[in-house]
Parts: structure tokens; sequence; C-alpha cells
């Protein structure tokens, strides 16, 4: 084994994988440091799980390294067995052992352990998770939500360095997945373990998490806080996962994005004359029946609550425009003035 830095709990150096024509994860370079809580984030197939796989050892790397700990475990000539590698896995559909009793799911990852210590375990994690009043049932016994801590309970006894989430929170319904989720996660940040969780949602990935990791065909496009992707994408793909943004073109000429809507002021890097397109979030624009820097028509609107979504036709405008308000307009309204906000934009050269 290779000794590396002991700093980071894992670093993958330059990983990839192929199969077959596909390539499941291209020099994939990350490094995590202990007790960080990481999201890993990106559309199908883009290779989420492919790298989970990867850092488990359940599968091998065609090139590059993996470490834990600062040892080397998946490398030109290292291969550590899973079993060997202290990491914890929950699945999305949790793969508890449906003839087992949630005890002896727990008791199957702790088989190696003397019989007390055992023991000892599974009475931790059964009262820090909660179920202890659980503990004699079967999974087909238990709810969802119940089944997600017991699976959570076993993937935590033998006490892993790093925790691997697969979509841990997607087979719960929206109102139990939030608390579930938020009551996993404090757990797992007092006991300070290493976790590194895939989810599809993007309002997941950016509350959850210390960082954010961003994939695209096998490549990560981004990381940072959830603050950083979500106002500081570094690229259409990173900004387009964390809103659905309105799309104007536009020139940039003079330090300006000319656009139909009018003329959006950045020190941009790009040559005078060049096409850029203007991103602006649904919520960076505001509305009144005063009047705006932009006149619009509302076409359509649809209430959702706490905001009204609605769409407003624009002059010189291929596309009408999305708006989300707070402001409640009287029923009716059609005539708005429209401004968008100084932080309510970003922009890009078309893709
Ligand atoms: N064993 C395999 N054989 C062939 N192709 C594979 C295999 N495993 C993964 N792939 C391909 O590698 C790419 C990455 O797959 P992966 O499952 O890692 O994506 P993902 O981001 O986890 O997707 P999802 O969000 O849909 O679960 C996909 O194109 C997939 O079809």
């Amino acid at each position: 084994m290779i000794s590396a830095t002991k700093d980071y709990a894992l670093e993958l150096c330059n990983v990839s994988r192929r199969f077959g024509q596909t390539v499941a994860l291209d020099v994939v370079s990350l490094a995590i440091s202990p007790g960080e809580i990481i999201c890993l984030v990106g559309r199908s197939g883009c290779g989420k799980s492919t790298l989970l796989r990867m850092i488990a050892g359940v599968d091998t790397i065609d090139s590059g390294r993996v470490l834990l700990n600062g040892n080397e475990v998946s490398g030109p000539s290292t291969f550590v067995e899973p079993e060997k590698r202290r990491i914890g896995f929950v699945f999305q559909d949790y793969a508890l052992f449906p003839h087992l009793t949630v005890e002896q799911n727990i008791l199957f990852g702790l088989k190696d352990r003397p019989k007390q210590e055992a023991a000892d375990r599974i009475a931790y994690v059964l009262e820090h998770i909660g179920i202890a009043h659980l503990s004699a049932r079967y999974p087909h016994m238990l709810s969802g939500g119940e089944q997600q801590r017991a699976a959570l309970a076993r993937a935590l006894a033998p006490q892993p360095d790093i925790l691997l989430m697969d979509e841990p929170f997607s087979n719960l319904d929206r109102g139990l997945r939030d608390r579930v989720r938020d009551e996993t996660l404090s757990l797992l940040r007092k006991l300070g373990t290493t976790v590194i969780m895939v989810t599809h949602d993007p309002e997941e990935a950016l509350s959850a998490g210390d960082r954010v990791v961003l994939m695209k065909s096998g490549r990560i496009v981004q990381t940072g806080t959830g603050y950083d992707l979500h106002d500081r994408p570094i690229n259409p793909y990173a900004a387009e996962f964390f809103c659905a943004f309105n799309k104007v073109p536009g020139v940039y000429r003079d330090g300006h994005v000319e656009t139909a809507i009018g003329r959006f002021a950045r020190q941009l890097d790009a040559g005078e004359g060049s096409p850029m397109t203007l991103y602006i979030r649904p919520r960076g624009i505001s509305v009144s029946r005063e009047a705006g820097d932009i006149s619009g028509r509302v076409k359509s609107r649809v209430f959702l609550g706490e905001v009204e979504q609605l769409t407003v036709l624009v002059d010189g405008l291929e596309q009408p425009l999305q708006v989300r308000t707070m402001n409640r307009l009287p029923p009716g309204t059609e005539a708005v003035g429209l401004t968008v906000l100084p932080d309510g934009w970003l922009t890009f050269p078309p893709a």
C-alpha cells in the first residue's frame, strides 16, 4: 500500500472507468475531509453510482488511484477487498435481508466481532437511531422511514470510516423524507461520519451537505457549497441543474449585455460583439402593476402557496418570461411592470 496524506478521509486521483464504449468515469479527482458530508448530484447516467461502487471496491477502476485515510485501496497494483475498506453502504431500496429481524440484520455486519462487542454495538446504534423498539421486527413489518433507519443502523454498526448512501431518501414520501433526512444527517454529523450521498433532487443537494459535487458524463463539473453552486455556477449545465432560468439572447458591448429587454452591466472576459445569453431567475424579476424597466402582459398564473408563478409576455422576446413572485397581484391583472433585480441574472456564452 502507498501511504499518502492522512488529512483526507477519501482521495480520488484521476479515476477512470469504462464499460465498453461508455466512459462512466472520466479522470475524476476529488478529496474529502473527515466528517464532511458530500452530496453527489447529476443527471441519470452521469456516473454517480459507478463512483460509489469504485470507492466501496465492489467494482474495479481502469486507471487512477483511490485512497482511504491516506492508504491506497485501488490503484495500478492495489486492490483492497470491500470488506477490508471500512465503508458502509445504504442503498435506495435499503437491501435489508427479509428473513432476518432488524437486530439480526445489524448483527450481519458484525459477525467477526466478539459476541459482547457486537451486542454493545447493536444496542448503541439501535438507541442512537431510535429504533430499539423495532429490533425484533422483520423488514416487511416496518414503514419506509423505519426501514431506512434500520438500513442506516446496519451500515453504521461496524463503525465505518465512510458512509456511502445511494439515494437513501428517495423511497420516502415528501413530508416524511424531509424529516428523516434532517434527523439522519444531524445524527451523522454528531457521530462525525464522513458521508457521500447521491441524490437526484437539486434542493436536497443544496440543503443537505457541506459540499455539493456536480457530475456530468463521468466528469466533475463543479464542487462547492450549495451557495457556490446555486449562486455562482461555472457553466450553463451547473446553472440549469439548480434553477429553471429564463434565457434571453444578447450581445456583449461596452461592458453590457445588450438584449431586447435592456442593457445589463457586467465586466466580462468576452470580446466586443460576442453573443451572450442572459440567464434570469424566475425569482430574480420583480413584478408590479406600476411601470417597471420592462412592460409585460400576464398570460397565465399558477398559485403555489408561498409564491405565484406568472407567465408574462414581453414585446421582443420569443418566449414569455417565467416570474415567481410573493407579491399578490389582484385577480385579472394584465399589464405589469417588470424589473430584473441586480443579483437576479447570470450570463454565459450561448451553448
Ligand atoms: N455494469 C455496467 N455495464 C455497462 N454499462 C454500465 C455499467 N454500469 C454503469 N454503466 C453505464 O455507465 C454510465 C454511468 O452509470 P451510473 O449507474 O454510474 O450512473 P448514475 O449517475 O448513477 O445514474 P442514475 O442516476 O440513473 O442511477 C451509464 O451510461 C451506465 O449505462
